[in-house]
């Protein structure tokens, strides 16, 4: 098996070296499959001991043909009689169309790993000849079947669908032409409108359920309880009426249940992330942990972060990436929660935490050595990402007043040197406390309506929680911009997805203080990233700060802006534009003989009446611009609120204004 032979006269000592396990399962089903044209999907699941079956079994049944061709071009039973065919085709396909890679030196590896070159080259001809779209009509049915298969399943995509494919052969030579239908084929149904036509029947079924078998149930039991025991009068009515109530609540319960059932499917694209503790790992030793869990690293590479994305919602069982943004952060599907619950012995290692978390560290940049105040840091773990992106050099000052909270963070912080944990109120702090702090990174509290289990049950805003929230949210903010001189960045971030948090705190902030201005994060990322901020409603704002959403990112929701302290002299164009209109307001102020905040309220009333005009003379984009004006006007409203002026304020503005319009 083109191993070495040893010269006449000298003794082989070496020793004979097992081939992995994982191969051996895999050699297993794959006979059954191909030879005994067994369906294995059901074995392989009972198969505890072979977690990544569905991976590595899939992944030879769907390329078969292919490697079937290379087997055959490649003359390999002739030139390797001693190679198991089924063997090979488990090696080929982790070689060609796997993680490119074998483990071991065993010798149908080694043997195997000999032609990796020439496998290459002939893959291209193999790929080349493979049938087009076009020539599957004949099995359009069955693959018709097959894409619904892949489809809904997502991460049993593999195996369920191969497997099918290898009880027709002919189907199964066509599996690159099914993941990747063409327009031609009658039979390919598009996921959203096949989707819709089941919610569409399936509202029609329950509807129709429940205006019968509730008055089939109240009849039935009148009958029944007439006929057959003779129950008459109110307690016969008293019984029809349990029974159809009876009926309506199962319907419902059964709606219900559907619907959590579809939410749970739902989550099943998401991922789990898991970020390495760089402290104590590096991507190597993780990438052996891992292996020795029976973990398959996908080495694919992505041209964009959606194709990444995709590949995402669709990993095996076993599979797992390294993240297409991230260094020090790998995906999982989402089948791996329990596999890391259980895998305590490993928590020390890797950490579980979302994606979107790791936007802020990464956009506050420290550099190595700095300084860095966490004003709200407790459980800590944008604190400890931070002192790995530190590589625990520098000083991180960890700010949390809740005493339980608090706990928590010192369990976390106390591996890291670099942490130093503060249990107090960071509204309190000052730079004699944390001297130097060039750093600041603010994750306050929030409504924590990016949270994932807030979005998958709704419920609507509650707006005065909210506005008290945004008042806290900018006072925690202008404090981080005033009470740290050396404070050079900073970063604001929210698991919440409603602007008066977000957008509307930001805008309140810069307004005020000029000495900090707005970074566009998307280039401060560096990377490919998908949503920004409302700038429409925020205009100078909006476009500069990144969202994670769940529907796009597969992450919980989050928002994050980055501000910089201005060069001396410079101050920011909010800021500036507000200063310059309150100059206006101070004129119009004077041509009244009113204070200048009641100018402001002329000014404003001007504007909004300026605007309404403009709507009905150019319509739709006028209307835009006046709510853009509205909702920038917000967070100002939510300072005064936060402050206790609002009420006097607004009673002055309606006393002034009548005034005014006397005057
Ligand atoms: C969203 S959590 C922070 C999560 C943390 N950054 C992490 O990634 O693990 C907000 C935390 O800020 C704390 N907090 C809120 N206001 C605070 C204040 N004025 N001073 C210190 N901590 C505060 C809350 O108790 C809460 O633990």
């Amino acid at each position: 098996m083109g191993a070495p032979v040893p010269a006449a006269g000298q003794r082989q000592v070496a020793k004979k070296v097992p081939v992995p396990t994982n191969y051996r399962n895999a050699v297993k089903y794959v006979r059954l499959a191909v030879e005994q044209r067994l369906n294995v999907d059901a074995q392989i699941e009972q198969d505890k001991h072979f977690r990544c079956g569905r991976t590595l079994v899939g992944r030879v049944l769907s390329n078969l043909p292919k490697i079937d061709a290379l087997y055959g071009q490649l003359e390999l039973a002739t030139k390797e009689p001693r190679l198991d065919v089924c063997m090979a085709r488990v090696l080929i396909a982790e070689l060609m169309f796997g993680s490119g890679r074998l483990v071991g030196n065993s010798r149908p590896v080694e043997c195997v790993r000999q032609y990796a070159e020439q496998l290459q080259s002939a893959l291209a001809t193999v790929e080349a000849n493979a049938p087009a779209a076009g020539q599957i009509k004949g099995t359009a049915g069955r693959l018709f079947v097959l894409r619904m298969g892949q489809r809904k399943k997502g991460g049993k995509r593999d195996a369920t669908a191969a497997i099918a494919a290898t009880t027709a052969p002919e189907a199964a030579a066509t599996e690159r032409a099914v993941s990747a239908p063409s327009s031609d084929d009658p039979y390919t149904i598009p996921l959203h409108s096949r989707q819709a036509a089941f919610a569409i029947l399936w509202l029609l079924v329950y509807s129709f359920a429940m205006f019968t078998l509730p008055f089939g149930a109240f009849y039935g039991t009148r009958h029944l309880l007439a006929e057959r025991f003779a129950i008459e009068g109110f307690h016969n009515t008293c019984g029809s009426v349990l029974a159809a109530v009876l009926t309506v609540n199962v319907i419902i319960m059964l709606y219900a249940f559907r619907g959590f059932r579809e939410v749970e499917e739902e989550d099943r694209e998401r991922p789990r992330f898991v970020r390495l503790n760089t402290s104590v790992l590096n991507l190597e030793g993780s990438r052996r942990l891992l292996q020795e869990e029976q973990w398959i690293l996908v080495e694919e590479q992505f041209a964009d972060y959606r194709a990444f994305l995709e590949r995402v919602k669709t990993l095996g069982e076993a599979e797992y990436l390294e993240d297409f943004h991230f260094a020090d952060l790998l995906v999982f599907p989402h089948s791996a929660k329990s596999f890391w619950a259980r895998a305590t012995h490993l928590h020390g290692q890797f950490v579980l935490q979302n994606k979107a978390c790791l936007l802020p560290t990464y956009l506050l940049k420290p550099t190595k050595k700095s300084v860095v105040l966490d004003m709200c840091a407790a459980p800590g773990l944008k604190t400890t990402h931070l002192a790995c992106l530190m590589k625990n050099k520098g000083r991180i000052y960890a700010v949390e007043r809740c005493a339980h909270r608090y706990t928590t963070l010192c369990q976390y912080a106390s591996e890291h040197g670099v942490i130093k944990t503060m249990h107090r109120d960071c509204l309190d702090l000052t730079d004699e406390q944390v001297p130097g702090v060039e750093f600041i990174l603010l994750d306050p509290s929030c409504s924590g309506s990016g949270m994932l289990k807030r979005q998958q049950v709704p419920e609507p805003m509650d707006e005065p929680r909210v506005y008290k929230l945004a008042g806290l949210q900018y006072k925690l903010l202008s404090h981080a911009m005033n009470a740290f001189p050396h404070a050079r960045r900073i970063v604001y971030s929210t698991c919440s997805l409603y602007q008066q948090e977000n957008e509307g705190v930001v805008h309140g902030v810069l307004r005020h203080n000029g000495h900090f201005r707005l970074l566009d994060a998307r280039k401060e990322f560096g990377k490919e990233w998908l949503n920004v901020g409302d700038g429409d409603a925020y205009p100078g704002i909006g476009e500069r700060c990144l969202y994670a959403r769940t529907e796009d990112d597969l992450t919980i929701g989050m928002f994050v802006a980055v501000f910089e302290r201005c060069p001396e002299g410079y101050e920011n164009e909010v800021y500036r534009a507000h200063e310059k209109q309150k100059e206006s307001y101070e004129r119009v102020a004077l041509r009244y003989g009113i204070t200048g905040k009641e100018g402001q309220q002329q000014e404003q009333q001007q504007q909004v009446e300026d605007a309404g005009a403009g709507q009905e003379a150019t319509g739709k984009g006028s209307k835009k611009k006046a709510g853009g004006k509205r909702a920038a006007a917000e967070p100002e409203q939510q300072v005064e609120s936060a402050s206790g002026e609002a009420d006097v304020v607004q009673k002055k503005r309606k006393k002034k204004s009548k005034q005014v319009q006397e005057a």
